[in-house]
């Protein structure tokens, strides 16, 4: 039997004839158990005469665990496995997003009005004022999410195709969460002026541009010239709503440990998109004390520009109090490198650089993975209090807003609130709007 230490990514769903009798279930979870599989929901299917049949949700960590416990459970008297399905794959057909009519359209009289000839008169108002377009069309509602599938979480670049899944994933939540459409957008391109140019010219079709999984260096350039030239918000969500996920869970980790954020050592192992981003707003909020560490010196020297001091992973592990780690490589944390009360944030996704329960029991004080601090809790107030003022930027003072409200709708000693709490994002939404207000950030008609 195989022993696995994963953290069971992959779910599956299990139907089982079963006899109908007193601890045959029992029999089931403990086969699975000694597998170190994990159960989530159990539904009857069929109740029959001497047998049932029940889906059961399973977790596991690597196919060959799986087939442990197949294997395991096809022996046991009286249990049949009738099928296995992949849950994830199961959620994924077809495509998790659709582009859908707002409006009904019952009779040809609907059709006249929404389409031709009646669509005509509208078109040509806006034309003579285009302000227009923010009242009679999806535009101000409509964020593009542009990849180039150059570091798809850390799976790195995987192309733009194999990124669609988790830019329909972000359109999603943006629906969701705060009612904006996302439109996943895919160039298939690594050049920095293609992508800028590409987004250049689609940028009316949207209020906001949320640029996704392009990697460092390039991601850089084409914020920064794609955010002078647009006068609609252009954000790298890796960059900054990371940032902000990031400066919201240490807001609560000082809080909770002691430490005062400004004056502790922030250690960044990663300096790419997220790395550098973090760093960034770290330091505009007066993070003093910032060492990094990269393979790449090209990496850390942009890290010296912003007054970070370069240095080794091992000299980062130790004599940080609050490490982040965004390199995209799984495991690259061991035990023996975790300072004694530490705050460890393992952010790479989908795996983390060091399991959070393996950080702690290692002496860490507060450890995370890149699945609790996501950008998710960031971006949707983002672009939707953004959006909603129609603001031209979103700036360091939004961003420590919604940071800051993020932190408090966390829970007592958690470091971030649930992705799904029902109010944290339209609280981010609301300090976003503030603070946008109040930085005059507002596009004049
Ligand atoms: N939890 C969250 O909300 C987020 C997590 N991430 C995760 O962060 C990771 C990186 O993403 P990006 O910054 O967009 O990629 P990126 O490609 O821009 O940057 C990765 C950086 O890590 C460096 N690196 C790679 N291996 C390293 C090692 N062994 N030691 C030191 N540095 C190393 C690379 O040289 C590069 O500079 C991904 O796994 C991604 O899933 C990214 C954004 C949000
Ligand atoms: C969360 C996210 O954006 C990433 O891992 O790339
Ligand atoms: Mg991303």
């Amino acid at each position: 039997m195989r022993i696995e230490h994963g953290i069971g990514n992959i779910a599956k769903c299990l139907r089982l004839m079963l006899y109908d009798k007193p601890g045959h279930l029992a029999s089931v979870a403990t086969e699975i158990a000694r597998h170190n599989g994990r159960i989530g929901d159990i539904r009857l299917v069929r109740a029959g005469r001497t047998h049932n049949t029940r889906d059961l949700v399973i977790y596991v960590s690597s196919e060959e665990q799986l087939e442990d416990v197949v294997d395991g459970l096809a022996q046991l008297d009286g249990i049949i496995v009738e099928d296995v399905t992949d849950l994830v794959q199961d959620i994924h057909k077809g495509g998790k997003i659709a582009t859908k009519s707002r409006v009904e359209i019952n009779t040809i009289s609907d059709v006249r009005k929404i389409y031709t000839p009646g669509v005509a008169a509208i078109c040509t108002e806006i034309q003579q004022r285009p302000e227009l377009a923010y009242q009679y069309t999806v535009i101000p509602n409509q964020v593009a999410i542009v990849t180039n599938g150059t570091a798809i979480l850390g799976l790195g670049d995987i192309g733009a195709v194999a990124g669609m899944p988790v830019m329909e994933g972000k359109a999603a939540l943006f629906d969701r969460l705060v009612e904006v459409s996302g439109v996943p957008i895919l160039i298939q391109n690594h050049d920095p002026q293609v992508i800028i140019d590409t987004v250049r010219n689609i940028a009316p079709t949207f209020g906001a541009i949320k640029l996704e999984d392009i990697k460092a260096p390039e991601c850089f350039e084409i914020e920064d010239v794609l955010d002078a030239e647009l006068d609609i918000p252009v954000m790298h969500d890796d960059q900054h709503g990371t940032a902000v996920v990031v400066l919201a869970s240490l807001l609560n980790a000082t809080r909770f440990s002691g430490l005062m954020l400004r004056k502790s050592v922030v250690g960044v192992i990663g300096l790419g998109a997220a790395g550098m981003g973090i760093s960034k707003l770290l330091t505009s909020y007066g993070v003093n004390s910032l060492i990094g560490a990269d393979l790449d010196e090209a990496a850390c020297a942009r890290f010296s520009t912003i007054g970070g001091k370069p240095c080794s992973l091992a000299e980062v592990m130790k004599n940080a109090h609050i490490v982040i780690a965004t390199t995209g490589c799984p495991q690259l944390i061991s035990p023996q490198m975790v300072r004694k009360g530490s705050v460890i944030l393992a952010l790479s996704n989908p795996n983390p650089e060091i399991e959070p329960e393996l950080a702690m029991q290692s002496g860490a004080s507060f450890a995370a993975d890149g699945k609790s601090v996501n950008n998710a809790l960031a971006f949707p107030g983002l672009f939707r209090g953004a959006l909603n003022i129609r603001a031209t930027k979103i700036n360091d003072k939004m961003k420590i807003a919604a940071a800051r409200t993020i932190a408090k709708y966390a829970e007592e000693s958690e470091l971030v609130p649930a992705l799904l709490h029902p109010e944290v994002h339209q609280a981010v939404t609301a300090a976003v709007e503030r603070a946008g207000l109040e930085s005059g950030v507002i596009k004049p008609w």
